[in-house]
């Protein structure tokens, strides 16, 4: 394939215009927006208001006259659209670990009478951590299920109380149908509860249309909120007015200020609160979210599909002669927005690329994992990617001392 294919591409490409709204270092391919999206344009201008101005000038006013106090409200409005989500339905603060905790505990006691939680495997670890302490604390069972090796229904039964899934596996990428399992999990009387963390601003989610129970996701990843920026928190209205989360905070009251001694929750996505609003990454996020102003998600998708298709096709020409193993999903239904390569020296090959400012991450033990975010990567980024995965192949550079050494934050 030549790269004209791939100019042609980015000439017809609909969203081209939007990677305007990143500040992009340049010279950098990155295809690392799956953990760590880039700056968008305008934030670093927010935060410097936020900090220097709102928390500067105007102080502890800041909560009532720059819209402090109601943060979470206007980022979870601005999420419901990417999420599917029907209004007054999402919420952000803490971190997904601490949402994922609250909603577990909140989903198993919406079915009290049942005793056990259904997860994978190979979730993301903070799942499976998460999923193991809340089922400690409220003494109930972990049932594994495989995907890849038994039907979700064979794991159902009238004791399953809680389905906890993450939408698009953080390695391989591989994408859940969310309307299917939800159905499966509901004919069997459980809730489902969706991570959205790889989902999230890249693939079509459609919680209201899969009609799903709560779910979560992190604001750092396809969102590009920023390091550590606050995750979301969804509750479908069926349950705003009965979901009960154990961390009930005075934010998540429904009269903070009152400061009552008893705890009442709030109406609505509120009660989803715990401590005070994270100001500044909320505010971060909401100023990032921007990015999206506009930009239809069923767009998003099909770009990020065009974008895996082209890197798959291409990894297939040029990198399997290498001994390479494209791992992502054939079947467009199953695939999410990223693209992994199995090889044993995965480590030193993700170091001999951000060498050459292509930037992607390592996952024990033998996998290289790039990100296709759609609204900043180009058709040619992945081309021009692919042409530097092939140099440093045929140059051994990922076998190089200097690419093996591990550091700590991979
Ligand atoms: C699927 C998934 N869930 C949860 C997390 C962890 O989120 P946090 O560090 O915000 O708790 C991540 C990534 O860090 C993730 O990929
Ligand atoms: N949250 C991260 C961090 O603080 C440092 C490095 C990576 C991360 C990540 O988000 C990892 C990511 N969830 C993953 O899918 O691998």
């Amino acid at each position: 394939m030549e790269r004209a294919q791939a100019e042609a591409l980015d000439r017809d490409d609909p969203l081209a215009h939007l990677r305007d709204r990143f500040e992009l270092p340049g010279g950098l391919i990155y295809l690392d927006g799956n953990s760590l999206g880039p700056l968008p344009r305008g934030v670093a201008e927010r935060a410097g208001r936020l900090v220097g101005t709102e928390w500067r000038d105007d102080l502890i006013t800041s909560w009532n006259t720059h819209g402090w106090y109601d943060l979470p409200a206007t980022v979870g409005r601005k999420l419901e659209p990417l999420l599917g989500a029907e209004p007054g339905t999402v919420t952000v603060g803490d971190s997904t670990s601490v949402q994922l905790f609250k909603l577990l505990v909140a989903g198993a006691r919406l079915r009290p009478d049942r005793r056990v939680v259904v997860t994978e495997p190979g979730n993301f670890p903070t799942d499976s951590y998460v999923i193991d302490g809340v089922a400690r604390l409220l003494g109930l069972t972990v049932r594994w299920w495989s995907a890849a090796d038994e039907p979700l229904e064979d794991v159902l039964d009238d004791d399953v109380a809680l389905v906890s899934l993450c939408h698009v596996d953080y390695r391989l990428g591989r994408m859940h149908d969310g309307a299917a399992v939800t159905r499966a999990v509901h004919e069997a009387g459980a809730v489902v509860l969706w991570d959205l963390c790889h989902s999230a601003g890249a693939v079509a989610v459609d919680l209201a249309g899969w009609d799903a129970d709560l779910a979560v996701g992190c604001g750092y990843k396809y969102l590009n909120g920023g390091p550590g920026a606050p995750a979301f928190a969804y509750a479908a209205p069926r349950w705003l007015g009965s979901v009960d989360q154990p961390i009930t905070g005075w934010f998540g009251h429904a009269t903070p200020f009152a400061l009552d001694r008893d705890y009442r929750p709030a109406d609505g996505v509120r009660r989803l609160l715990s401590g005070t609003t994270p100001v500044i990454g909320t505010a971060v996020l909401d100023s990032a979210l921007d990015a999206f102003d506009g930009v239809a998600i069923a767009d998003v998708r099909r770009k990020s599909l065009a974008l895996t298709d082209l890197f798959l096709a291409l990894a297939d020409e040029r990198l399997r002669e290498f001994g390479v193993e494209p791992e992502v999903p054939r079947d467009h239904t199953a695939r999410g927005s990223q693209l992994c390569l199995r090889l044993p020296e995965a480590y030193g090959f993700v170091q001999a690329l951000i060498a050459r400012r292509v930037v992607g991450d390592f996952r024990e033990p033998d996998l290289a994992r790039f990100g296709v975010a759609p609204l900043y990567i180009r058709f040619t980024d992945v081309y021009d990617a692919v042409e530097h995965m092939t140099a440093v192949l045929a140059a051994g550079e990922h076998r190089r001392p200097e690419n093996v050494a591990r550091a700590a934050v991979t």
